[in-house]
C-alpha cells in the first residue's frame, strides 16, 4: 500500500475528491478558446467533461489543438476565453499560489520522458520532493514506496542512460506520481516505446489508475493505445470537437470523416485479389456479390445479428474478418461473398440497411 505522499496542504483550497458531489465531473471545459500570438485558433469553442476514475484520450491530426487542450489543464497554456473547472472551481481564476499547488495534483508524463542525465533514479523521482522541502528520511521512503509501484526497485542508483526507454518512462510515471495527483495527464507517453514495452507501460498506468483512484487524460496519435486503455474518447479536427463518446461506440461506428481517417490502419481494407477483380454491376448471369457486413458493438437491430448471419452462411463465403472485442462490445467488419440471387432474399429479408454494404461483384468464385 503507497503511503501518503505530501503532508495535508493546509487550507486546501480545492476540496479533497471525497467531498466533491458525485454528479460534479472531475474535470470540465467550457467553450475554451485558445488563439496564439499570430493568430492560429488552437482552440474553438471546445466543451467536454471526464468523468472522475476514468481514462479519457483526445485523438486528431497533427496540429488538431491536443497539446494545447491538454496543456489547458493545468493552466501551463492559458485559454484565451472560457473555463476550465476541475472538481467544478475555475482552474484559471485561482491565485499563482493555488494553482502551483493544483498543478502538484496534476501529474504530467511526456514522450522523451524529460530525465535529467546527470541524477540517478532515485534523485529524478525525489527532486519535486526535495524543491517542496521534504525530509531526507521521508523522501527516500516515498520514492522507495513509488519505485516499488513502478517495478524499478533494483534501479534507484542507477542513471538514466542505463536504462530501456520502457524503464525511463517507468520513472517519468513514478515522478509524475511523487505529490499524489489526482489527475494523471499523457503526452504521447508510449510514442517512442516499441509495441511490447507500450503495452507493459499501458498495464502499468491501468494498474496506477486503479490503486490509486486517478482520472487519465491521455493524448496519443496510436490508436492501437486508445482502444487498449480509454473509457471515452474525444476527437479534436482543426480546434473544434467532430465526436466524442465511449471508446467502443466511436471506434465501432466512427461518424465524422476525421474519425474515420485516424481509425483507417485498424480497419483492414478489401483483400488486393478481390479488389481488382471487383465489379460495380452485378454480371448478367450468376456471380457473387461482395458485402461488409458491419458490427457496430450496438444492439442486434443496429448490427448485424446473428440469425442474419445464418441466413447467408450456407451460401457466403468468408472473406476477411476485422472484428475486435472493445469494452464488451463487438465491433468491426466481415467481408464475405454471397450468390447474388441468395445474397437478394437474405438481406431483403434479415438485414437492417445500415448492417451492410455492399462493395461490388465478382463473375466469377472466389
Ligand atoms: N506556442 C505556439 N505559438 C503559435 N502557434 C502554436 C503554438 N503552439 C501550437 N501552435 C499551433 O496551434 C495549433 C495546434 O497545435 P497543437 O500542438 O495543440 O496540436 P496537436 O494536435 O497537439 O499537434 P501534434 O499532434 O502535431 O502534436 C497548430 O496549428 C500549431 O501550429
Amino acid at each position: 500500500m503507497l503511503q501518503p505522499l505530501v503532508p495535508a496542504a493546509p487550507a486546501a483550497a480545492l476540496p479533497p475528491h471525497a467531498d466533491a458531489p458525485p454528479a460534479e465531473p472531475h474535470l470540465r471545459f467550457e467553450r475554451i478558446e485558445k488563439t496564439y500570438a499570430g493568430g492560429v485558433r488552437a482552440l474553438r469553442g471546445v466543451s467536454f467533461e471526464v468523468r472522475r476514475g476514468s481514462v479519457f484520450g483526445v485523438i486528431g491530426r497533427s496540429g488538431a489543438g491536443k497539446s494545447t487542450l491538454l496543456r489547458a489543464i493545468n493552466m501551463l497554456e492559458r485559454p484565451s476565453a472560457g473555463t476550465v473547472r476541475i472538481d467544478g472551481i475555475d482552474v484559471g481564476a485561482l491565485p499563482e499560489a493555488e494553482l502551483l499547488r493544483l498543478r502538484r495534483r496534476i501529474g504530467m508524463i511526456f514522450q522523451h520522458f524529460n530525465l535529467l542525465a546527470a541524477k540517478t533514479v532515485r534523485d529524478n523521482v525525489g527532486l519535486p520532493l526535495k524543491v517542496a522541502g521534504v525530509g531526507a528520511a521521508e523522501l527516500r521512503r516515498r520514492v522507495d514506496a513509488l519505485l516499488e509501484l513502478v517495478g524499478l526497485a533494483d534501479k534507484a542508483e542507477v542513471y538514466p542512460a542505463k536504462l530501456s526507454g520502457g524503464q525511463k518512462q517507468r520513472v517519468g510515471i513514478a515522478r509524475a506520481l511523487v505529490h499524489e495527483p489526482e489527475i494523471l495527464l499523457c503526452d504521447e507517453a508510449t510514442s517512442a516505446l516499441d509495441p511490447e514495452t507500450t503495452h507493459a507501460i499501458l498495464g502499468l498506468l491501468q494498474d496506477i489508475k486503479a490503486k490509486l483512484g486517478l482520472t487519465v487524460v491521455l493524448i496519443t496519435h496510436d490508436m492501437a493505445v486508445i482502444r487498449a486503455v480509454c473509457d471515452e474518447v474525444l476527437v479534436l479536427d482543426g480546434g473544434d470537437i467532430v465526436e466524442q463518446g465511449p471508446v467502443w461506440k466511436v471506434f465501432g461506428d466512427p461518424r465524422a470523416a476525421a474519425t474515420r481517417a485516424l481509425l483507417s490502419p485498424l480497419r483492414h481494407g478489401l483483400p488486393e485479389d478481390i479488389a481488382v477483380r471487383l465489379q460495380p454491376e452485378p454480371p448478367p448471369r450468376g456471380g457473387r456479390a461482395v458485402l461488409a457486413l458491419r458490427f457496430t458493438g450496438q444492439s442486434h437491430a443496429d448490427g448485424v445479428s446473428l440469425p442474419a448471419l445464418l441466413a447467408l452462411a450456407p451460401e457466403a463465403r468468408l472473406l476477411q474478418g476485422n472484428i475486435d472485442r472493445i469494452q464488451g462490445h463487438a465491433q468491426g467488419d466481415l467481408i464475405v461473398a454471397v450468390p447474388v440471387a441468395a445474397m437478394r432474399s437474405a438481406v431483403d429479408a434479415r438485414l437492417s440497411p445500415d448492417s451492410f454494404k455492399v462493395l461490388g461483384y465478382v463473375a466469377d468464385d472466389v
